[in-house]
């Protein structure tokens, strides 16, 4: 069953006199439980197409359909809380904060939810001994390690359970060793969380995580590979 269905999706950039097409009609089925990744050098458009599904910028033209649902991109709030349930994102740069432990950095999105403290605690212990670090609970990130932070990243983006798991370039700071401990988590997590997940990346290492491979070159879907 498709989790994702895109069709005739536009994005253009306008800076003033100057527009940059940077999709052009991509059209794609992303199947429920998937492990995708989504190659290409850069500018070729992969962040672009990956904010848009993730609800992050909204398309140019085209639909992006999750399920039987066609987005609304002018619905903000509620684009925003689909978001929250549905999405978690992890970046190559870890995107934690600074002053929070692992513990707090992966309670964080729960947060925003109405979930009780006990509740969040289940979670976030949960999700600890999936990422292997909980004896680092009370590590603050610049007192682990880039693959640790990384697995805290991961946690953060799972901890609320949610269908789809946008990755962006997330070994692209890691040693290849620590690469393939994170992919070999992402998978075990698609697994066991019964999740879909995209990968953009540039990291050849990943082909053999996933189940399948899209290229995107100059903004348009150029080859796709059964691995
Ligand atoms: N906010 C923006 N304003 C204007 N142009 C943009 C913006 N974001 C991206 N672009 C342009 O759109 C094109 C696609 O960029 P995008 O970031 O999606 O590529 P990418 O494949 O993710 O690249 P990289 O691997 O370097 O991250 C590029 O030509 C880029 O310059």
């Amino acid at each position: 069953m498709s989790l994702i269905r895109i069709n005739h999706l536009c994005k253009t950039y306008r800076m003033g006199e100057v527009e940059v097409s940077a999709l052009q009609n991509i059209a794609m089925k992303i199947t429920a439980g998937e492990k995708l990744a989504l190659y290409g050098a850069s500018g070729s458009g992969k962040t672009t197409l990956l904010n848009i599904i993730g609800c992050i910028d909204a398309p140019t033209s085209g639909e992006v359909r999750y399920r039987d649902t066609v987005l609304d991109y002018s619905a903000r709030r509620q684009l925003s809380q689909f978001r929250l349930q549905q999405i978690g994102f992890v970046f190559q740069s870890y995107n934690l904060m600074p002053v929070l432990s692992a513990y707090e950095n992966i309670e964080y999105p729960l947060l925003l939810t109405d979930k009780s403290k006990s509740e969040r605690a289940r979670l976030v212990d949960y999700m600890l001994k999936s990422i292997a670090l909980d004896k680092f609970k009370n590590h603050k990130p610049k007192q682990l390690s880039g693959g640790q932070r990384q697995r805290v990243a991961i946690g953060r983006a799972l901890v609320n359970k949610p269908t789809l798991v946008i990755a962006d370039e997330p070994t692209a700071n890691l040693d290849v060793v620590t690469s393939k401990q994170i992919l070999n988590l992402i998978s075990d997590l698609n697994r066991t969380e019964k999740n879909t997940v995209i990968i953009a990346t540039h990291d050849p290492l990943v082909r053999d995580y996933v189940d399948r491979s899209v290229m995107i070159r100059d903004g348009k879907i150029r080859e796709v590979e059964d691995v």
